[in-house]
Order: C-alpha cells, then sequence, then structure tokens
C-alpha cells in the first residue's frame, strides 16, 4: 500500500499551518492510499518522524514548515538505505530552501501544484 507521511509544524510562519492540514491531507489522498499527519511539538520531532518514514518504507513525506524544519525532515531521512520521496511547502517565515528550489511562495499554490 502507497502511502505518505505529512510533517506538520504547526508554529511555523506564525500558527498557520494547521489551518492547511486538511487541504494537504486531501490533496494527498489523490495520490496515496494511506495519509499520515504527523504534527510536531518540539525541536527533534520532525527528524524523528521523517526517519520513522524512512525506516517504513513510506513512499513519500511532505513537510510544511520552514527552513528549520525542512532541515529536520532532511536530516531524518538523510543516508538512510530508503529515501522517501520529499516534498516541501513553504510553511515558514523565511523559506530560503524552497525559493532555491524555486516552489511556488504560495501555500496554497504550492499545494496546487503538488504532482506526485
Ligand atoms: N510545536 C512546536 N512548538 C515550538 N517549536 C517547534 C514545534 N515544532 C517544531 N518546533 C521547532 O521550530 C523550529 C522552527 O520552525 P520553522 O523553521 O519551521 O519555522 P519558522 O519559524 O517559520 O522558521 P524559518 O524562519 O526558518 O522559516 C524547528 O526547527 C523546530 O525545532
Amino acid at each position: 500500500m502507497q502511502k505518505i507521511m505529512l510533517i506538520i509544524n504547526p508554529t511555523s510562519g506564525g500558527e498557520k499551518a494547521l489551518d492547511y492540514k486538511e487541504k494537504l491531507e486531501n490533496k494527498a489522498k489523490k495520490y496515496f492510499e494511506k495519509v499520515d499527519a504527523r504534527i510536531t511539538q518540539k525541536a527533534q520531532d520532525a527528524t524523528n518522524f521523517a526517519t520513522e518514514a524512512s525506516l517504513e518504507h513510506y513512499e513519500a513525506v511532505l513537510v510544511f514548515g520552514g527552513d528549520g524544519t525542512v532541515n529536520e525532515v532532511i536530516s531524518g531521512i538523510a543516508e538512510k538505505d530508503y529515501i522517501p520521496k520529499l516534498a516541501i511547502i513553504p510553511g515558514g517565515t523565511g523559506n530560503l530552501i524552497t525559493k532555491l528550489l524555486e516552489i511556488n511562495q504560495d501555500i496554497d499554490g504550492a499545494i496546487d501544484e503538488l504532482d506526485f
């Protein structure tokens, strides 16, 4: 069964992240049979969730957050035997990584453009 893990930092970018949770889940359901949303509560949660996604062979990880959260997720999947696909929605304040990757800086636009 194809599964995706959503990793959402609820404090990113002025606490608006959870407003997008349902939209993210609905989008992910178009591509994956199982959508597993994880909400971070503290530093390192995103790393631990991402490591779990690697070890359990999730097809993809979608991270909603700023550069700090993206950094944590990359740390969690880096140098593992299995590395899930990574999707990033710019939910933080700076979002430098997504700017460099030329990901749409409008959150709704970035979600609409997601394609697995
Ligand atoms: N529930 C939480 N409460 C407080 N801090 C958290 C929580 N979940 C994760 N964090 C921490 O918040 C940090 C900053 O998050 P993130 O970079 O996504 O948002 P940001 O404030 O928009 O920052 P940036 O300016 O880098 O875009 C993360 O590195 C993480 O350690």
